[in-house]
């Protein structure tokens, strides 16, 4: 039975990167990441990112991950996950682990790998303009009680990495 971990961080933090490289390294564990980006185009097509929508985007990303648990080691839920209410849900609900990857919000507006931090900084009235990105103009709650936390304001892929990887071993063991 697998051990799920739910990541929470904001966008461009580094979540997909580190599960992806995670992944590509643990050869001897079966990984599945469930990215909420990802999901958002088929399981959750139809959410968008209201309060609602998006306790209800992590629930449904819990439900899969224990419908698929005896068929993987470890299953990681790659979302923003921006509420303590849905993050103690998934722990109650499945005994997910909770790592936090935190990066400064200067350092994401610079590396604004989907132009989204460009697009929430524009003046209100620019058509363009996103007006609920989380951390910007959109709430993203501090975790309270994460397992683990990965801060990718300076750090390297390869020790954001190596510190997931610790802490997997220590939770499987
Ligand atoms: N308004 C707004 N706020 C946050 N994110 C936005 C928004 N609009 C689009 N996107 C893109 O959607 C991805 C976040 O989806 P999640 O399912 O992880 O979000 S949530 O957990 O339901 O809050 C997120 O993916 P990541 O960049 O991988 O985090 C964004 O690319
Ligand atoms: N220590 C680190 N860990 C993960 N990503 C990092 C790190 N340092 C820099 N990056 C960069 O930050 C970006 C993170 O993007 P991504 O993984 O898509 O974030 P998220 O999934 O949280 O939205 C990538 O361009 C990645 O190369």
């Amino acid at each position: 039975m697998a051990k799920i971990i739910q990541f929470t961080g904001l966008s461009g933090a580094g979540k997909s990167t580190i599960a992806q490289e995670f992944e590509r390294l643990s050869k001897d564990l079966r990984v599945k990441i469930i990215d909420g980006d990802v999901y958002r185009q088929s399981l959750c097509k139809d959410l968008g990112f209201s309060k609602a929508d998006r306790i209800e985007n992590i629930k449904r990303l819990g439900q899969y991950a224990k419908s698929i648990e005896n068929d993987f080691d470890v299953i990681i839920i790659a979302a923003i996950n921006p509420f303590n209410e849905s993050r103690d849900y998934l722990k109650a609900s499945y005994h997910a682990a909770l790592i936090y990857i935190t990066c400064q919000i200067n350092v994401l507006v610079l590396r604004d790998t989907k132009g989204l931090y460009k697009r929430a900084l524009l003046p209100d009235e620019d058509p363009d303009k996103l007006h609920n990105l989380t951390g910007v103009n959109d709430i993203f709650e501090e975790p309270e009680s994460a397992d683990l936390i990965i801060n990718t304001t300076a750090q390297s892929l390869s020790n954001s990495v190596k510190q997931l990887t610790h802490f997997v071993y220590s939770v499987l063991e």
